[in-house]
């Protein structure tokens, strides 16, 4: 049977999904998947409690920054192609990394706590997509980031 192709990152081709964040096919990494919620897009995860930030009971801000990082970047992909007027497909999508990430941590994300990222597009300029990311944990916007991702040029 064939794999259900429906978060943007189920269309990052082969090579492009190893990432540790989102690649789906890192078998060890968080495998995020982000999806269009109108016109923002969201991701839910329940990261693992180990991934403890010193005290038990918060979560790691480099998870955190790994998290809005990779939301971000897929983000920005499903956008640019939107703009395109193209659909998602393994063979369009386009490929984005990130140059800048800023992060500002808000208040202790807790443990054990269902995580919603949610992103809005704030700019896309050719290669150069901004994407704005909160963190939500029991409705608190925990972390609030900025990624500027830049659309690698061999796709183009
Ligand atoms: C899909 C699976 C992957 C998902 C990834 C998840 C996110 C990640 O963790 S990615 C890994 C971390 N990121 C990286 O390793 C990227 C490392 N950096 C690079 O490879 C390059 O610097 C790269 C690709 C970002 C930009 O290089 P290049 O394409 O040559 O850029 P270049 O042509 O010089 O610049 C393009 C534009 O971006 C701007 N720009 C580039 N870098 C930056 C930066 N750090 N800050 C601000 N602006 C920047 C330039 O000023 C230029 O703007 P304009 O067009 O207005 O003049």
């Amino acid at each position: 049977m064939e794999d259900k192709l429906e978060a943007f990152q189920d269309f990052y081709p082969d090579d492009y999904s190893h990432c540790y964040g989102c690649g789906r096919l890192n078998e060890h990494g968080m495998q995020i998947k982000s999806y269009w919620d109108g016109e923002e897009s969201v991701c839910r995860i329940h990261p693992r409690d180990y991934y403890t930030g010193g005290m038990k009971h918060i979560v790691y801000g480099g998870l955190i920054a790994s998290l809005i990082d990779c939301h971000a970047a897929g983000t920005a992909a499903a956008a640019k192609i939107k703009e395109l007027g193209q659909e998602m497909t393994r063979e369009t999508m386009p490929r984005f990394v990130t140059a800048n990430l800023n992060v500002n941590f808000k208040a202790p994300t807790p443990i054990g706590a269902e995580i919603e990222l949610r992103g809005k597009v704030l700019e896309i300029k050719g290669r150069k997509v901004t994407i704005g990311v909160d963190l939500i944990a029991e409705g608190v916007v925990c972390a609030e980031g900025q990624a500027l991702m830049i659309q690698v040029k061999e796709t183009l």
